[in-house]
């Protein structure tokens, strides 16, 4: 897919910019504090309908203003869908093809992207919590069923833990209830457990592929879901359900002791093996840069297996944190395949010779300047036809 358009409205630093893209790499330059960010922002909001960086919608509003509105239209291989966005202190409306969806869920997956950010390179080294979110942002992309679900735990979650501190504190003392809200949990929990345990076993096959290529075929790359059920092959939704109410039920004192729920998902991890060994604790700082890169790769390709489509790349500085071999790895992969937007405060080194036909907007207070190398060969060529005029 492709963001051929980008309308923003009062969204942080711009006032008003409407911008076409081209479906290659969009390299967006401008020393600190312009505005690069703010757009590749804008261009995931419109994605996800929330920003990567804040979870405070506010943030994004211009602060001259009280609503902020993003537009884009998306090109796919069977149409294109115009997708709208208004964040206000009332809340956010979303719409697709220009009508209003009901419920956010909805809406995602219109547009697809993967943001590639420094911060993301440590995804191995950081805690369980970065791994869960990322597991949760690129399934529920994949799957609405899987955003919907993983919302409604959320919220189960939240009152049954709500309830385990009212017995706790004996302001409640209905066990019966209790079963109700472990039940809910349990079953909402087997959905994300097998979706998760499935999309992990499809994005390993793919990751295992890259990170044999950048380790020159000397590393193997296995994931490891780290979940407290003990998982099968032939793995169903029942039987994890079963699982999970078990353990649930049976430790039911020991949470009301600790005021929260401590089985299921939001418990999970995922442990990389590089060569058998986790990565995490005995791999090099390259291997477990390899490894968040192959990961990241990887999930261009799943996405494109699981929605048919590839999803737009967003890489956010992220080059100047790569080595020579690294940057080369990820542009050949992305190039001519993924529209990409790249932002950056000068584009140099492996990068200017490895990126094919770069499309370079200059970003300034803001605004932004297109500079394609069409409009400069066409320069170059007036200038020419001038000269022999000359002559
Ligand atoms: N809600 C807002 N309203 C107006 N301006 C804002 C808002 N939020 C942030 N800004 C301004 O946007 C600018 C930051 O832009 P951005 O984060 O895109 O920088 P950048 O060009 O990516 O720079 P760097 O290379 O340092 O990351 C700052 O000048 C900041 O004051």
């Amino acid at each position: 897919m492709i963001l051929k358009q980008l309308h923003l409205h009062n969204f942080r630093n711009y006032d008003d910019l409407t911008v076409d893209f081209a479906p290659g790499v969009n390299v967006l330059i401008g020393e600190n504090a312009q505005g690069k960010t703010n757009l590749l922002e804008a261009v995931y909001a419109l994605a996800l309908t929330r920003s990567h960086r804040t979870s405070n919608d506010r943030e994004l509003i211009n602060w001259q203003a009280h609503e902020a509105v993003l537009s884009g239209s998306v090109e796919k291989r069977t149409d294109t869908v115009p997708l709208e966005l208004h964040f206000s202190a009332k809340g956010k409306k979303a719409k697709v093809n220009h009508l209003e969806q009901s419920r956010l869920s909805q809406y995602v997956g219109q547009l697809n992207v993967i943001v590639f950010a420094p911060e993301d390179l440590s995804l191995v080294k950081a805690g369980p919590a970065v791994r869960r979110h990322f597991m949760d942002l690129e399934f529920g992309q994949m799957s609405n069923k899987y955003l919907y679900n993983s919302g409604q735990y959320k919220t189960a979650l939240r009152q049954r833990n709500e309830y385990l501190k009212q017995l706790r504190s004996r302001r409640q003392s209905d066990r019966v209830f209790l079963q109700v809200l472990s039940d809910q949990v349990a079953a909402l929990g087997a959905e994300i457990i097998v979706a998760r345990a499935a999309f992990l076993k499809q994005l390993e096959k793919w990751a295992q592929v890259i990170h044999g290529d950048i380790s020159l075929q000397k590393e193997q790359l296995r994931f490891q879901y780290a979940t407290q059920v003990t998982l099968d092959d032939d793995l169903k939704v029942e039987d994890v359900y079963q699982a999970l109410l078990e353990l649930l039920t049976k430790n039911e004192d020991r949470e009301i002791d600790h005021g929260s729920t401590l089985y299921g998902p939001h418990r999970d991890d995922l442990i990389f093996l590089v060569n058998d060994k986790n990565v995490q604790t005995y791999g090099s700082q390259g291997q477990q840069r390899t490894t968040a890169l192959s990961v990241k790769l990887a999930e261009i390709d799943l996405m494109k297996e699981q929605t048919g489509e590839y999803p737009v790349l967003l890489l956010d500085d992220v080059l100047s944190e790569l080595d020579d071999d690294r940057q080369t790895h990820l542009l050949t992969a992305i190039q001519n395949k993924v529209q990409t937007f790249l932002t950056t405060t000068s584009l140099s080194g492996i990068a200017r010779q490895l990126i094919n036909a770069p499309t370079i907007f200059r970003i300034a207070h803001g605004t932004l300047e297109k500079e394609t190398e069409e409009t400069n060969e066409t320069k170059t060529d007036e200038q020419v036809d001038s000269s022999s005029e000359t002559e």
